[in-house]
């Protein structure tokens, strides 16, 4: 008996340890709070974003400019970001998450209040000053809410998390293409649907504080907690991120042009092949968005559950291929829903892809470079939004006389096979490497060896 009892009071003694402090914010629910105001950090940049395109007929008639003057507001957001995200990142890792919250989060109001005004006095380049300084913040809030996301989710519920930031991000550019056109038919104006996105802007930064707030409350209850000179990430440290990141960034760049290009696209392709009227064809370019919002935490919890990061994202990428071979080989024909179905598939592909390779970064980058690592990604991202459109326009004006969008498919064909072909490269290196695509161990070398004292501290109680 008295064998027994001290058996359990060794097993009680091994496993308390293990517990993390109850002061740690992370561990408790708060943590769902803190993913709340994470998620809603984006929602007015997402929002305001798709404006201009839902709006398009009406503000080049206001601001008397063709489309090709028009494609400038789309331009100056994506052109700077194949570059700026990088420099984001470090700030977030250098001068800490919360100042890059506030000012990006201050760049996005500003940037949409310039947009709004010059869309209201009608002057072109203010408003494309107001797109650019909109699109300086809002590339970078992407950044810093992924990766302040990093340090109050780690493993387990990380895919959870970004599944959700990109749920209600697209809930809001869904909201945008139901909205805007309502605002404009009941008012006779684009200027109100403007300033309703600078409203967003502006609700999104309060929350912002809100989170600035929590992560504050939550370091002070840590109490400090210096960095050591060797975890202050350095520019010269990007030359030590290992292969696998590379590899993941290319694969991000390839596999964004697939789904986001594509829908870019989607409203004049579906119109000409399916003989949608625009507003049908409007109905259906939101699927991709809608089964996202719905989808994506959905997904990410499995792949919480399950691990196999890299299942998920070559299974995500083998998706976009089948989407694009489907469109090649289906025939055009008169309000036919074939194509829409593929949309599903689509959406899905998105949203196992959006959930699994955001949430994969910090399995392959220390976590004092997270930022960094998020700037990086983000600008691929950027690099695939800003070639992607400039290669598709240009295959489609010299191919479609002959070959309608033939020839457009078969570049998202390519462009998915290389999808496909770097998964596998980045299987192939993960099994190589440790395997924390497959088995979700957060790359963070300072957490592995407090986690080695934890094991050493409970081994010791247990002894004594
Ligand atoms: C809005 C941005 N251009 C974008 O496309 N973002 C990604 C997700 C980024 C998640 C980082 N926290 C998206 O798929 O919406």
């Amino acid at each position: 008996m008295a064998n027994e009892d001290s058996e359990s009071q060794q097993l009680t003694i091994e496993i308390q340890p293990k517990l993390v402090p109850i002061h740690d914010l992370t561990q408790t629910k708060w943590r769902y709070l803190f993913l709340f105001f994470d998620c809603t950090l984006c929602l007015g940049n997402y929002f305001a974003y798709d404006t201009p395109s839902v709006l398009q007929p009406e503000i080049m008639d206001r601001l008397h400019i063709n489309s090709f003057e028009f494609n400038w507001f789309y331009s100056v957001y994506s052109f700077p970001n194949m570059i700026l995200p990088f420099f984001g990142g470090f700030l977030s890792d250098t001068f800490g998450s919360r100042l890059a919250v506030f000012i990006f989060s201050l760049l996005v109001c500003f940037g949409q209040a310039i947009f709004a005004l010059a869309i209201t006095i009608e002057s072109f380049p203010i408003a494309v000053l107001g797109r650019f300084i909109f699109g300086l913040g809002g590339e970078n809030l992407c950044v810093v809410q992924g990766t302040i996301l990093a340090e109050w989710f780690t493993g387990k519920e990380l895919s959870m998390a970004y599944g959700m930031t990109i749920s209600i991000g697209r809930l809001g550019s869904v909201i945008n293409n139901i909205l805007e056109p309502q605002f404009y038919s009941s008012t006779g104006s684009v200027v109100f649907g403007l300033w309703f996105g600078l409203f967003l802007c502006i609700l999104s930064l309060i929350l912002g504080l809100f989170l600035i707030f929590m992560d504050i409350h939550k370091d002070t209850l840590l109490g400090p907690s210096k960095k050591k000179s060797s975890e202050k990430i350095k520019i010269s440290d990007i030359k030590s991120f290992n292969f696998g990141f590379w590899m993941l960034s290319g694969n991000c760049l390839v596999v964004y042009i697939c789904v986001l290009t594509f829908n870019s696209i989607a409203s004049l392709y579906f119109q000409t092949r399916f003989n949608f009227s625009s507003i049908e064809a409007g109905y259906f370019i939101s699927i991709t968005y809608i089964v996202a919002a719905l989808f994506s935490p959905i997904f990410g919890i499995l792949a919480d559950r399950l691990g196999r990061h890299i299942y998920w994202i070559f299974s995500s990428a083998l998706m976009m291929l089948i989407v694009h071979v489907i469109f090649i080989l289906l025939p055009d024909c008169d309000k036919c829903i074939w194509g829409g179905l593929n949309l599903i598939i689509l959406g899905m592909g998105y949203s196992i892809y959006g959930s699994t390779m955001w949430g994969s970064i910090p399995f392959l980058v220390d976590s004092y470079a997270a930022g960094t690592g998020f700037g990086i990604v983000t600008a691929a991202q950027n690099t695939g939004m800003t070639i992607g459109p400039i290669i598709v326009g240009a295959i489609h004006y010299k191919t479609e006389h002959q070959y309608g969008y033939t020839y457009v498919s078969l570049f998202f064909i390519i462009v998915a096979v290389i999808g496909v072909t770097t998964a596998s490269m980045l299987w192939v290196w993960d099994r190589k490497n440790g395997q924390h695509l497959f088995t979700a161990k957060i790359y963070d070398s300072s957490r592995l060896e407090s986690a080695n004292e934890q094991e050493d501290l409970s081994k010791t109680l247990a002894i004594n």
